[in-house]
């Protein structure tokens, strides 16, 4: 049997089968921030302490993702993720989610199935509901959602805090979603991808004459997800917060450009340690190494970790004081200073006290 699109069913057939997914994916969802769930007009929401951290990100089928390159659900989760890292990046829990989504007429039922599922869950694995939404149709994908968290009595860490003295520390992945971009623009085979296994013929088609490591296949296959659906160590938002995290946001668009930002926006200059040359970045350099040398440039390493987006770590500055108060929380690493602005351009970002000419990273407008 022919399988369904999403032209053949009414918007209210679509809804229930949206409902049903999310039922399924977010029956462990404490919901005490939900008055009023989806179902009517709005829904109503409370936090607990009168306060909401808002904010919405776009998805563009061609632009974010691609339905060759990444799963109906790695695409909702995809969705989520970049999302919920906005709320940990400001010191807060997210708590709800509502999801615009535009489609072709022939988009696949079970695509949309999927993509509502892998939202939902990861939502829920966030302890965030997904409260609403809105359907259309459209000549491509594209999806709007809008979060809201919860900052539980504390103080939102913004990007304006930063002071000369802090310690720049990182939480999560750098240079993992670059690299698996890169693998599929290079070979469009790799959407095909759903386990490790299916990339040695690939990789085997690119190059028959290089061995094919267990760890080329383990460090393809990390980089490959972390681009899909990007995982935010989203607990240590709050965490930071509380430890007194100076600045924060979460790294989109590249570790220079976003250091930038903090840096402009805290009138500071930030200086990064090489990738290369500090432990910091030990766990980052030892996956991209193996996926760099089988592409024959081991400067990719760099490039990746400094100019590449899309991993949604947490970028913070915190007194050197409160270092101390991330030990036990390995994902947390320090990775640079700041620095007074004086003699420098406030917004300047060096590396290993050097002006860089690596690229900033991703600019939608001005690539
Ligand atoms: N179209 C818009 N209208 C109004 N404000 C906007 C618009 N686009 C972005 N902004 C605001 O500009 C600020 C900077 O945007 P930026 O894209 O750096 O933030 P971001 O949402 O953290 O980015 P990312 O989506 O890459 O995580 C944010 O406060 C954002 O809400
Ligand atoms: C098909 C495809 N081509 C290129 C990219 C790379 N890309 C798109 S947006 C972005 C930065 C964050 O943007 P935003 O601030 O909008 O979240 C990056 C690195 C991709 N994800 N998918
Ligand atoms: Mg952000």
């Amino acid at each position: 049997m022919a399988t369904l699109t999403v032209g053949q069913l009414s918007e209210a057939e679509l809804l229930k089968v949206i409902n049903t997914e999310l039922s399924k994916a977010q029956g462990s969802v404490d919901s005490f921030d939900v008055l009023v769930g989806s179902g009517d007009d709005c829904a109503v929401l409370t936090t607990s302490d009168g306060r909401y951290c808002v904010s919405t990100d776009v998805l563009v089928q061609g632009h974010h993702f691609r339905t060759s390159w990444s799963s109906a659900e790695q695409i909702g989760a995809r969705a989520a993720a970049q999302n919920l890292a906005d709320i940990a990046a400001m010191g807060a829990r997210p708590s709800a989610v509502v999801v615009g989504l535009a489609m072709p007429t022939t988009t696949p039922l079970p695509w949309l199935e999927g993509f509502t599922r892998g939202l939902g869950l990861t939502c829920a694995q966030a302890g965030a509901q997904v409260v609403g939404g809105d359907l259309s149709g459209g000549q491509n994908i594209c999806v709007s959602v809008c979060v809201h968290g919860d900052l539980g009595g504390r103080d939102p860490v913004l990007r304006t805090g930063a002071k000369p003295g802090d310690v720049l520390v990182h939480a999560g992945k750098l240079g993992h979603s670059a690299a698996g971009l890169e693998l599929l623009q290079r070979c469009p085979d790799f959407g095909t991808v759903r386990q490790r296994e299916d990339m040695e013929r690939i990789f085997w088609r690119m190059d028959g004459h290089t061995r094919i490591s267990q760890e080329l296949l383990s460090s393809a296959f990390e980089c490959l997800t972390a681009f899909r659906a990007p995982q935010c160590p989203l607990e240590y938002g709050p965490l930071l917060a509380q430890c007194g995290a100076h600045a924060m946001m979460d790294v989109s668009d590249s570790l220079l450009r976003d250091a930038t930002r903090i840096a402009k926006a805290s009138a500071v200059a930030i200086d990064i340690d090489d990738p290369l040359e500090t432990d910091a970045f030990t766990g980052d350099v030892a996956a991209l190494r193996p996926l760099a040398k089988f592409l024959g440039d081991f400067s990719l390493v760099r490039k990746w970790i400094l100019s590449g987006g899309e991993d949604h770590g947490l970028l913070a500055t915190l007194a050197a004081a409160d270092q101390p108060k991330l030990k036990g929380h390995p994902q947390a690493r320090p990775i640079g200073r700041i620095l007074p602005a004086d003699g420098l351009e406030a917004g300047t970002v060096l590396v290993a006290g050097q002006p860089t000419n690596l690229p900033l990273g991703w600019d939608h407008f001005g690539n």
